[in-house]
């Protein structure tokens, strides 16, 4: 047969080989999808029903693929704002419970009433920080998305906004879908915003490239990125951009991409709509990731002496025992988040309190104690 005596370069074939092994769809089988409030809506603030139907789609067609999805989707203050009219003298923080209060009703409804016409169910998991801090709390949180993905439900976060004000305040939707990804241990984050990903530079200008990658390795992209933000966006590109890095460092594959493009969630895993992909670290066990993200959320601080330090770091598995505790600052219960810190007060890590302030107090420096912070719940800050 003349076709097998076609003589084709073996280099072609392993290009063609690598070519196609490239393009094929790395799909995910647990995803988080961000959708920041631009993506909801239209220029002038109206919620943008057509976008929001063809997310539904989308996300209908990976789950038909046996793909589990959880939405973190943002839109509850803009959809209040186009529903109720308030006076320009109503206290701010007030306007933003209000809004986002009579908002989220909207939201969730028209969600449900899209994803009704494919035959799925969603529902509302509205959280505050708070919820992430307490181990009990962040526990039955991850039960329960679990549990609704077991029923194929959809399920849909938002920040509690109405309860969620100032120090209780996540940065934006960017942390907490950052925090939801590896509380349920996701393999994949995808950022949707109104834009392609991150630019060398302002979106705006011409010359700003779209960076398509950003290494694992610790890059100053901090650089790039100008403190603009979209006219509904809280935390804009850097925090976006912060706490992508931050799934990505505990295994997490994240994408920043454009909600406003046709097919966006179809299209990214065949790498056929541009984005900026972050490469991810190595996997990390649970109760590590839940550290990992601790910093924002420690309920009391313990300095330790130089000798703990050092078996903190040393190649050996070490807990941190009483003994080598100096310091205790603050009240809080066993299962709470603590900041350890060294004797120059620099952070090295977080951990899971094995006793209550009370007992620790009393057991600072002591031998033969149980440990107050056990390996497994041990996060350490490498370059510490
Ligand atoms: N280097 C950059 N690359 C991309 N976007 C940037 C950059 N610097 C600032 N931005 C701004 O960040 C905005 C997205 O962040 P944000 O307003 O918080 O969006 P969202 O509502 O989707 O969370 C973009 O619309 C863009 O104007
Ligand atoms: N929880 C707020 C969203 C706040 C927020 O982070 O917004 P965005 O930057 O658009 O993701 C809301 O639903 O309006």
């Amino acid at each position: 047969m003349s076709f097998f005596k076609i003589k084709v370069p073996f280099g072609l074939i392993l290009w063609g080989i690598f070519n196609n092994h490239c393009k094929m769809p790395h799909f995910p089988k647990l995803l988080v999808v961000k959708i920041g409030s631009n993506v909801l809506t239209n220029p002038e603030g109206k919620p943008d029903l057509a976008r929001m139907e063809s997310i539904a789609r989308q996300v209908a067609e990976l789950k038909a693929k046996g793909i589990k999805i959880v939405l973190v989707s943002s839109g509850a203050v803009a959809f209040g704002r186009k529903e109720i009219q308030l006076h320009e003298k109503t206290e701010a923080v007030l306007k933003k419970q209000i809004w986002a209060s009579v908002g989220q009703v909207e939201l969730i409804h028209t969600y449900k009433t899209l994803f009704a016409q494919h035959h799925l169910a969603v529902s509302q998991i509205l959280v505050t920080k708070e919820d992430f801090r307490d181990r009990r709390h962040y526990l039955n949180m991850r039960n329960c998305i679990l549990g609704l993905l077991q029923q194929g439900i959809i399920p849909i976060v938002n920040e509690n906004d109405t309860v969620a004000i100032t120090e209780l305040m996540f940065t934006d939707n960017d942390e907490l879908a950052s925090l939801t990804s590896s509380m349920i241990n996701a393999d994949s984050l995808v950022i949707l915003s109104n834009v392609d990903g991150i630019y060398e530079g302002p979106p705006s200008e011409p010359n700003s490239k779209l960076i398509p990658i950003i290494g694992s390795r610790l890059e100053d992209i901090g650089q790039f990125i100008s403190p603009v933000k979209s006219s509904f966006g809280r935390g804009g590109m850097l925090t976006k951009s912060s706490m992508a890095r931050k799934a990505a460092d505990l295994g997490i594959r994240v994408w920043i991409a454009n909600g406003k493009r046709d097919n966006i969630l179809l299209d990214i895993w065949e790498e056929k709509a541009p984005s900026t992909f972050f490469e991810p670290k190595s996997s990390k066990h649970s109760p590590k990731k839940w550290l990992a993200h601790g910093d924002q959320y420690f309920k009391g601080e313990v300095t330790v002496n130089d000798g703990a330090r050092l078996a903190l770091f040393s190649e050996k598995i070490s807990s941190l025992l009483p003994v080598g505790i100096i310091q205790v600052k603050g009240e809080f219960s066993k299962g709470d988040i603590i900041l350890i810190l060294d004797e120059k007060g620099k952070k090295l890590g977080l951990g899971k309190a094995e006793y209550a302030s009370s007992l620790i107090q009393e057991r600072i420096g002591l031998k033969n104690q149980k440990p107050f912070i056990h390996y497994d719940y041990l996060y350490l800050i490498q370059n510490a």
